[in-house]
C-alpha cells in the first residue's frame, strides 16, 4: 500500500515560561493514498500541533512524521519549506486569500514558492478556476465573492502543485449549512478521483463526510475508527473534475 504520510510516536512538548506542555504524548497513525480521515478533539487535545506537523510547519520534539519517504524531522528548514510548498495542500477557516490579488492569482500564489511559472502552469490554474465553478470569476477580487467562493478558490489554490494531500483546517467553519454543503460535495469529488484529505474540524456532521476519524484527547489518540453510516454530500449533476489530472 501507499501512504500520503505515516507518522510514528509523534511527540511535541511545548516549553513555555518554565513550563512544559506535552502537547501530543506518543501519536500512531498512517494515512494511506485516497484516504479521507477527519481529526476531532476537544480544545487543547493537540489537534493543531498535529495539524502544523502534517503541514510541515513544526518538527516534532521526537518520533516522525514521513512525508514523500522524507523524515520531516531530519530536514533542514529550507528542506521543509520546500516538502510544505510542493507536498501538501492547505485550505484554512479564514481562506487566507491575498485581497490584492485576483481569483487567478491567488489560486497560483503557491507556484511563486516553487520558482518558474510556465504556461501549462496558467492553463492548469484555469482550469482548476473552472473546477470549482469560478470559471467565470478569474479577474475577481476575494472581497468580490462570497465566503463559499472564496474557500472555492483556496481550494483551487491547494491544488496547484499537485499536493500528495490536502490539509484543511476548520473549511467550513465561517460557512453557513448550504455553502458547508457545497465545500464538503467539493472534498468528496477530489476524493473520489483519488485526493487524499486530512480535515481538522470540531463539528461531528462534518466529520460523518470523511472515510475515517481519528479522536485526540489529551495529546494521545483516543479512537482511530471509519465512519459508521458515512454521509454523502453528492447531488445530482455533479462537478467538472477533468482538470484534477490525478496521479
Ligand atoms: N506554541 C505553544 N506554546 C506552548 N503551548 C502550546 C503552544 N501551542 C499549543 N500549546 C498547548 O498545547 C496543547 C495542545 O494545543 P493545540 O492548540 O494543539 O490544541 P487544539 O486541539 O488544536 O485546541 P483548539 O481546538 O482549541 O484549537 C494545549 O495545552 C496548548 O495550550
Amino acid at each position: 500500500m501507499n501512504y500520503a504520510t505515516r507518522v510514528v510516536d509523534l511527540k511535541k512538548i511545548y516549553h513555555l515560561k518554565g513550563e512544559t506542555v506535552h502537547a501530543l504524548r506518543g501519536i500512531d497513525f498512517d494515512v494511506p493514498e485516497g484516504d479521507y480521515v477527519s481529526i476531532m478533539g476537544t480544545s487543547g487535545s493537540g489537534k493543531s500541533t498535529l495539524l502544523n506537523m502534517l503541514g510541515c510547519l513544526d518538527r516534532p520534539s521526537s518520533g516522525q512524521v514521513v512525508l514523500g519517504g522524507h523524515d520531516t524531522s531530519k530536514l533542514t528548514d529550507d528542506q521543509l519549506s520546500y516538502l510544505r510548498a510542493s507536498r501538501v495542500g492547505f485550505v484554512f477557516q479564514s481562506y487566507n486569500l491575498i485581497q490584492q490579488l485576483t481569483v487567478i492569482e491567488n489560486i497560483e500564489v503557491p507556484l511563486f514558492y516553487r520558482g518558474n511559472v510556465t504556461a501549462a502552469d496558467h492553463r492548469r490554474s484555469r482550469e482548476l478556476a473552472k473546477m470549482v465553478g469560478l470559471g467565470e470569476r478569474l479577474g475577481h477580487r476575494p472581497t468580490q465573492l462570497s465566503g463559499g467562493q472564496q474557500q472555492r478558490v483556496a481550494v483551487a489554490r491547494s491544488l496547484i502543485n499537485n499536493p500528495d494531500y490536502i490539509l484543511a483546517d476548520e473549511p467550513t467553519g465561517n460557512l453557513d449549512s448550504k455553502t458547508t454543503e457545497e465545500i464538503l460535495q467539493l472534498f468528496e469529488t477530489l476524493n473520489n478521483e483519488g485526493r487524499t484529505i486530512i480535515l481538522v474540524t470540531h463539528e461531528d456532521d462534518v466529520s460523518l463526510h470523511a472515510k475515517r476519524t481519528i479522536r485526540l484527547m489529551d495529546g494521545l489518540i483516543k479512537e482511530d475508527h471509519p465512519v459508521e453510516n458515512r454521509r454523502s454530500a453528492m447531488s445530482s449533476g455533479g462537478m467538472d473534475t477533468s482538470a484534477l489530472n490525478v496521479t
